[in-house]
């Protein structure tokens, strides 16, 4: 049985991902996304899943930051998550001052916060279970959850199915130590993050490459690297597998504009969107196109 370190503590809607990603493995709750890659680089788990962005919030930045700090992994997998989110209280709680969550729920809860808790304080907390487990133990007066976590933490249900986007959704990733790269399934997610040298249209060239050669971008984010004030690493996802020739190509183009080009992984898509391919850009084209050059070089052109 794979060991599989999951962002906790138990009953957060990243457990509910590691459920489905990671069905039948012992799940082991860890206090942060960044501590739990650190248990997979250090080889105490087999595999992490954490957040990684969410339909209405955008990016997880301690996922991103995590990903590109270290040692590298890779994802291997992903699944989405409807996000819709239970109120829980204390039972007896007369009257609800505090309410605490994840930056990203809350976000997510404002305007039920307003209509329904009016003035209510509201405080950040590490995770949505974080703030159940603080519900429990006196801290806040509700916590914004996961419906999952009442299965750990038993408290009152004040509401279920809160949220102020309807079809709100989260991806979640599962990452690992480089190894073996899951099979291209022609629906297919590859990300890296790069450190482009500090000048005019370096974006511009990183861009132009995967758009040279056909291939559609999922998602596109920039962090300061933390070291120069002003200086950033950009995360490019975009569709296909580094199995393919054409993504091949343009990650060996990509990797010539980088200071440092870190491979974050190619994996199954949870949609199932497939890859778009426009005419002249297929995998076909990249290997004929490969076959000609190849016979110019070698003077062999009949
Ligand atoms: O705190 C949790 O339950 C998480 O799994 C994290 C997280 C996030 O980072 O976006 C996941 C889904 C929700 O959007 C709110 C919080």
């Amino acid at each position: 049985m794979s060991r599989i370190a999951y962002f906790g503590p138990r009953g957060t809607f990243t457990e509910q991902a590691a459920r489905l990603l990671a069905a039948g493995e012992e799940l082991v709750p860890v206090e942060t996304v960044r501590l739990a890659m650190t248990a997979v680089r250090e080889g105490e788990a087999d595999a992490a899943c954490v957040p990684i962005e969410n339909s209405v919030e955008g990016v997880v930045p301690a996922t991103l930051d995590a990903l590109s700090e270290a040692s590298p992994l890779v994802a291997v997998a992903e699944t989405i998550l409807p996000i819709h989110f239970s109120v829980l209280t204390r039972p007896g709680t007369a009257q609800i001052r505090t309410v605490a969550s994840h930056p990203h729920a809350l976000a997510q809860v404002r305007e039920w916060l307003e209509a329904n808790l009016p003035g209510v304080h509201t405080v950040a907390s590490s995770s949505t279970s974080a703030a159940a487990v603080g519900v429990l133990e006196g801290d806040f007066d509700a916590a914004v959850c996961a419906p999952v976590a009442n299965e750990h933490y038993h408290l009152e249900v004040l509401a279920t199915e809160v949220a102020d986007v309807t079809d709100a959704a989260t991806r979640f990733l599962l990452v690992r130590r480089p190894g073996e790269l899951p099979e291209p399934t022609g629906a297919d997610r590859t990300s890296v993050v790069a450190a482009a040298a500090n000048r005019t249209g370096t974006l511009a060239e990183l861009l132009t490459e995967l758009a040279g050669r056909g291939i559609n971008l999922t998602r596109l984010d920039a962090r300061p690297t933390r070291s120069n004030f002003g200086e950033y690493r950009f995360f490019i996802d975009f569709e296909g597998h580094v199995a393919e020739p054409r993504v091949l190509d343009a990650l060996t183009a990509l990797r010539r504009h980088c200071r440092t080009l870190r491979f974050l992984g190619s994996h199954p898509r949870a949609d199932g969107t497939r890859n778009t391919i426009e005419a002249g850009f297929g995998n076909d084209d990249f290997v004929e196109a490969a076959v000609w050059a190849d016979a110019v070089r070698k003077g062999d052109m009949a």
